[in-house]
């Protein structure tokens, strides 16, 4: 199945010189949808244990919730400030287009479990390692970082410590 006809680029979206990858006509098409899904699961090594599935706020989500029902996995988000309800370790962090501050609940994650974390674009790497540097805090094990796609001309990979896989590359 060619996904990569359902992303389609949005020049100078958010801000003059970015190029959006826009992932909601893929969204939107319900083969497409679960396809993908399949295939981010599939990027895990097999018989890689994975307690529990991150999404980041708010792309991340979508995916990473069907990626924890099919590894049996919980799912955790992490969110943009000021959303999570209950006691949060937050980390500001820089992105293609600025910069914000991500956060998670602080007993979310036990000492020692296996975390999967998933977004959907992989671009500067910022949000990614962020999002590390959270699961660390917490004692958790990263097993992988997995994307829809990866920008690679923005070198994202470079930024992170752990294994990276993507379904898609540009
Ligand atoms: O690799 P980076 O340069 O850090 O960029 C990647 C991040 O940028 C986008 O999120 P955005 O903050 O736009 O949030 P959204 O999912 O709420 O649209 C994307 O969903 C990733 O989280
Ligand atoms: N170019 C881009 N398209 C979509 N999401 C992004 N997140 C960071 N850079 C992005």
């Amino acid at each position: 199945m060619n996904i990569k006809e359902l992303i389609r680029d949005i020049p100078d979206f958010p801000k003059p010189g970015i190029i959006f990858k826009d992932i909601t006509p893929l969204l939107a098409n319900s083969e497409a949808l679960v396809y993908v899904a399949d295939q981010l699961a599939e990027l895990i090594p097999t018989n890689a244990k994975v307690d529990k599935v991150i999404g980041i706020e708010a792309r991340g989500f979508i995916l990473g919730g069907m990626i924890a029902q099919r590894l049996g996995a919980g799912f955790v988000p992490v969110r943009k400030k000021g959303k999570l309800p209950s006691d949060t370790y937050s980390k500001s962090y820089g992105l293609e287009y600025g910069e914000d501050v991500l956060e998670i609940h602080q007993d979310a994650i036990k000492k020692g479990e296996r975390i999967l974390i998933h977004d959907d674009v992989l671009a500067t790497g910022g949000t990614a390692k962020a999002v590390c540097e959270l699961v660390e805090q917490l004692g958790g094990e990263i097993v992988q970082c997995n994307f829809i796609m990866e920008l690679s001309f923005l070198n994202g990979k470079d930024k992170l410590d752990y294994p990276i896989a993507s379904v898609l590359q540009y």
